[in-house]
């Protein structure tokens, strides 16, 4: 049971964390039919490509910095009350322009969330910026300077994500390093969809202190003993993982072996209710699936912080209350 342990989460994109029946209100307030993506009131997808559609189709749902403010209240809360002092959402300014109200309105509604949550439960927020891999180097680039122009105090890292089959990690490199000139933390979406050569180019031409997901890299005895050395954290997400088939089943995902290989990992969920799970089933699933202990489960809460994109003080803060 980890139903009393504190938590901590570095990778939750967030409009992929609206619950359904919030995605199915906003449809009502605005007048969309939803029927081809909500059925029985869950998202419906087929494989990674479909999933990035349905993903799409539900952040349009979300329409003002008021709709954004009430997804991220309503989803730092639920963590929250799953004993959840830390959360890193992750974050796409693109899309504010996509839905019309400009980035700043997108984490302006965002960042008023966080701060709802934080003084209703204590909880601490942080935005991670996301580029998005398959609309290529130039709006990476546009995001990136954006991001290095607009400092937000609660914008504290930058990553990329989407889909890792297209483009090449060095096509990015650029982007990542306005990003990291600015003083964001980096971290990239790698070894998910695309095998441990994707790991690798990650590591080599953006040398981030955390790799989303990054699972695959057990392909690669060499590389797994690499992310060890050099520290490099994993902000792994098996129920993710599971439900678009990057491994069969929970029996067959690498993190026991990874953590036993010295590597720094973390618990996350990436978009639970698509992947019908949570940062708390994320938990109970290391703990009952793949017999991790509480202390070791404690000890991923503690690299989740130590790894956080945070100030010092914070970070000594979050630490204490574990
Ligand atoms: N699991 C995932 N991988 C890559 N890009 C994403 N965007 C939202 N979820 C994602
Ligand atoms: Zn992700």
């Amino acid at each position: 049971m980890t139903a009393y342990l504190k938590k901590a989460e570095l990778h939750c994109h967030i409009e992929g964390a609206a619950p359904p029946p919030l995605a199915i209100e906003m449809a009502r307030k605005y007048n969309v039919d939803v029927s081809g993506i909500i059925r029985d009131g869950a998202y419906v997808w087929t494989d990674f490509s479909h999933f990035i559609k349905c993903y799409d189709a539900v952040a349009e749902l979300f329409r003002t910095e008021e709709d954004y403010a009430l997804l991220a209240e309503a989803y730092l809360t639920e963590l929250a009350a799953a004993g959840t002092i830390y959360s890193e959402i992750i974050v796409s300014p693109d899309h504010g322009n996509t839905i019309g109200i400009g980035s700043d309105a997108y984490l302006r509604g965002l960042a008023a969330g966080i701060g709802a949550a934080k003084e209703k439960t204590g909880i601490e927020g942080r935005m991670i910026i996301t580029i998005i891999r398959h609309m290529g180097p130039e709006a990476a680039e546009r995001t990136a300077l954006y991001a290095a122009k607009r400092e937000h105090p609660l914008v504290t890292g930058f990553n990329l994500a989407g889909e890792e089959r297209m483009h090449k990690v060095a096509d990015f490199t650029r982007a990542f390093d306005i990003a990291r000139d600015c003083g964001l933390g980096i971290t990239i979406h790698a070894g998910e969809m695309a095998g441990a050569f994707s790991v690798r180019d990650a590591l080599d031409h953006v040398r981030p202190s955390r790799i989303s997901h990054g699972v695959r890299a057990i392909e690669d005895a060499d590389l797994v003993k690499r992310i060890a050395d050099e520290g490099v954290v994993l902000e792994t997400c098996p129920g993710s993982n599971v439900s678009l088939q990057v491994f069969p089943d929970f029996a067959s995902h690498p993190l026991r072996a990874l953590y036993e290989a010295g590597c720094r990992v973390t618990l996350n969920s990436d978009d639970p209710p698509f992947f019908h799970t949570s940062l708390k089933q994320e938990y109970e699933i290391a703990s009952q699936v793949m017999g991790f202990s509480d202390d070791e489960i404690n000890g991923m809460t503690r690299t989740a912080i130590d790894a956080a994109f945070v100030d010092e003080p914070t970070r000594r803060r979050l630490l204490a209350a574990l």
